[in-house]
């Protein structure tokens, strides 16, 4: 099972190799405005899961939510050891 760190090291490899047809390069090269609104939305969608949708979509939406905070995390030059520094 994938996991937050695995997810990590594969969208910095992703980041630096930049693979024809990555999401993660699109989301990159489309800058921190449009990642920002990607998260924002990921946000609100987790939110109303939640609310109505039950655990499984919950726990999707969140899923979304933490890729596309890293995808920002990685856009801003943001490390894991920056984020933890603040826990
Ligand atoms: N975990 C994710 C992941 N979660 C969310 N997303 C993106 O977030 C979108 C989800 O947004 P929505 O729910 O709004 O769905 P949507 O409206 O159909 O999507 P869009 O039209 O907005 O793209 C997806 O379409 C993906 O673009 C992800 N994209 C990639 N990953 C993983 O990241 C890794 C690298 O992916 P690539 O860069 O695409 O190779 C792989 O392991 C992927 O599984």
């Amino acid at each position: 099972m994938k996991t937050f760190e695995g997810l990590w090291a594969e969208l910095n490899e992703i980041a630096a190799s930049r693979p024809e047809g990555s999401g993660t390069v699109r989301a990159l090269d489309a800058g921190v405005h449009t990642i920002g609104k990607k998260l924002v939305e990921e946000a609100a969608e987790s939110w109303m899961a939640a609310e109505y949708e039950g655990k499984d979509a919950t726990a999707e939406e969140l899923s979304q939510l933490l890729y596309h905070a890293q995808v920002l995390m990685i856009a801003s030059g943001i490390t894991l050891e920056d984020v933890y520094s603040h826990l």
